[in-house]
């Protein structure tokens, strides 16, 4: 297996152009929270933003929008039940993610099913969370375009997906069922591994006070803020992965539990003291 590395990750991250502007370095969207996981969103969209992205837009139930503003007056907002208006807000993302806290509603199966099928072929689309619930029991009806789609499962959802069982410790056996698959995929665990093209890479760095709901909600954020500043896909994906985990080895050098909102507001300086070290 390929390990992510300190050295590969400064290496790999852009260093922004002098006249760069917002529009350039990536629009994410973000579609999730119902009225009671608003903060698997909040999470998502503020670890997006933290890690750089260019414009966040958050698609969410209407009950989450003054929590959002006040975490984040940096994001807009939608309403993800505003079928008159979620179409717009998709068609201007470079990147979204769907699923963080989406629930598991009628309601909900329509968001994914339309972010789904209209999905533009160079938008890149990262399926979490109660998403990967809906892609495993509606995957025998809809097509998903695989080639920009990232699933980033943890043990039960990869297990909900491929019936494989926790540890899923047998590289070739997930090999497999990524191939099956066609997209890339983030298997979650305490050495998170990335099945991406034909490579498998493990991702070193994570630690367990990382054990804290909320924390795979900030990894999608990364993931996709990332892929919106990246050239180079792969490693977007890849860095993401790594700066997440040791921005948690970092606070767990003097925290007992590392909350994802620590994470969130040691992301720019983590990611500096990597990028332009001079
Ligand atoms: N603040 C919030 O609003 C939060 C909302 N959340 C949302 O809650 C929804 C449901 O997600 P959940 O993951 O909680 O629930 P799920 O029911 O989808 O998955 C939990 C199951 O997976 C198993 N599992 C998870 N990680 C495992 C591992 N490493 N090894 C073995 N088994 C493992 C658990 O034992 C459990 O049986 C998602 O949409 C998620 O985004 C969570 O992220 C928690 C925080
Ligand atoms: N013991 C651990 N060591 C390293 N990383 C961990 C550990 N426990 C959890 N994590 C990381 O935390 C994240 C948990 O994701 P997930 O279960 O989807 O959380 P949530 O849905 O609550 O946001 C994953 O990235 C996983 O790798
Ligand atoms: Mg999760």
């Amino acid at each position: 297996m390929l390990k992510i590395t300190e050295d590969k990750v400064s290496s790999w991250l852009p260093v922004r152009d002098k006249n760069t502007y917002k529009n350039k370095m990536g629009h994410v969207l973000c579609v999730g929270g119902n009225a009671n996981m608003g903060g698997a969103i909040i999470l998502s969209a503020s670890a997006a933003l933290y890690a750089g992205a260019g414009l966040v837009t958050v698609a969410s139930a209407p009950e989450n929008v003054h929590a959002l503003h006040a975490r984040i007056p940096e994001a807009m907002f939608t309403n993800m039940y505003d079928f008159d208006s979620l179409p717009n807000i998709v068609k201007k993302a470079d990147v979204i993610v769907l699923g963080p806290g989406l629930g598991l509603s009628n309601q909900s199966l329509k968001i994914f099913k339309y972010v789904i099928s209209t999905l533009d072929k160079d938008q890149w689309l990262i399926i979490d969370g109660d998403a990967i619930t809906h892609f495993v029991n509606q995957r025998n009806s809809l097509q998903i375009p695989t080639d920009h789609v990232v699933f980033t499962p943890h043990l039960g959802e990869w297990q909900r997906m491929t019936n494989i069982e926790p540890p899923a410790d047998d590289i070739e056996e997930n090999q497999e069922q990524k191939k099956k698959l066609q997209a890339t995929i983030v298997l979650k665990k305490g050495q998170s591994e990335i099945y991406i093209e034909d490579e498998v890479w493990q991702n070193i760095a994570g630690n367990p006070s990382m054990a804290t709901g909320g924390m795979g909600d900030i990894l999608t954020g990364i993931i996709a803020s990332f892929l919106g500043q990246f050239k180079n896909k792969k490693q977007a994906i890849l860095s993401a992965l790594y700066v997440h985990s040791a921005t948690a080895n970092k606070l767990a050098k003097t925290h007992y539990s590392t909350l994802p909102s620590a994470i969130i507001n040691d992301l720019p300086i983590f990611i500096k003291s990597l990028n332009n070290p001079g």
